[in-house]
């Protein structure tokens, strides 16, 4: 089975290319091929089919070719990712299977389709325009946090950390708890802290976040999506770019009034063959 790896700020996902969906593609090996130690490594595997060819893609076809279908490390689906959008578009690019040009590159995910753009060395993602829509709790350790959940096409909590508490003294290796009946499919959960003013942004966040499904990871571009729309809202502004600087580097969003632009640098590192009899012994 032919891969590529790939990340987008330390984001990384394992590509398997499927056009014709014909892989067996079960959770047992989506996760035998994330394991950092007995396999490839990876926050999520991206399947490269043919929307046409994928179930829950068909409908889509008509609008884009290709579908991304995203699985996080432990083997759940999950309905969006961002940064995994990113750089599954760099791989259309450079496998050849999508041609640049000056128009947006539609890609069908769960999450509806997505566009994207080259921008230099960046790859940017128009997704849905972030829905702040209830208010919750994450709490870690001790430290109970208020927060603001928020609808980037898959679910997120975004909790601001207080005066005087820093980012790299959260202990994220076991799940913040959350209320099951405000997130009854699971959510991801972003800690924040303000960060100094960024020249030609409306704001500037750090972040950390613990990924449903995936535990912690250096970015989130979903996540950071959700991030930039609650700083906005604290701002008292609908739209505007803010700066969010995640453990694994810097994505800039800008929220339009019916949209959403994820932009950072998205790679591919390395490619060759999986073994999933190996893997799954
Ligand atoms: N890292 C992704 C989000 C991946 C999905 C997430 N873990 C979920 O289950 O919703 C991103 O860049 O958006």
């Amino acid at each position: 089975m032919e891969f590529t790896k790939g990340h987008g700020t330390g984001n990384d996902f394992v590509i398997l290319p499927d056009p014709d969906g014909a892989l067996d593609l079960t959770p047992g090996l989506v996760a035998a091929i994330c394991d950092r130690r007995r396999g490839i490594g990876g926050d999520g595997v991206l399947r490269v089919v043919r929307a046409a060819k994928h179930p829950e893609g068909a409908a889509l076809a008509g609008d884009a070719e290709w579908f991304m279908d995203y699985w996080n490390s432990d083997g759940s689906f999950a309905e969006m990712c961002g940064n995994g959008a990113r750089v599954f578009v760099r791989y259309l690019l450079e496998i050849g299977l999508a041609t640049p040009s000056g128009a947006a590159l539609p890609v069908a995910t769960r999450a509806g389709v997505v566009r994207a753009r080259v921008e230099g060395e960046s790859i940017a993602v128009e997704m849905r325009r972030p829905r702040l829509y209830d208010t919750a709790t994450a709490t870690l350790g001790g430290l109970t946090l208020p927060g603001t959940a928020v609808d980037v096409g898959n679910p997120h909590l975004v909790c601001a950390l207080p005066a005087g508490l820093d980012l790299a003294g959260l202990d994220l290796t076991r799940a913040p708890d959350v209320d099951p009946a405000v997130f009854p499919a699971g959510v991801n959960v972003e800690f924040t802290v303000p960060g100094d003013p960024v020249d030609d942004t409306d704001g500037h966040v750090l972040m950390r976040v613990y990924e449903r499904g995936s535990a912690e990871t250096l970015s989130c571009g979903t996540g950071a999506c959700a991030v930039a729309a609650v700083a906005l809202r604290d701002a008292d502004r609908d739209t505007g770019t803010v700066t969010v600087d995640v453990s694994g580097g810097r994505l800039t969003v800008t929220v339009t009034d019916d949209s959403c632009w994820l932009s950072g640098p998205a790679v591919l590192v390395a490619t060759g063959e999986l073994t999933p009899d190996a893997l799954l012994a």
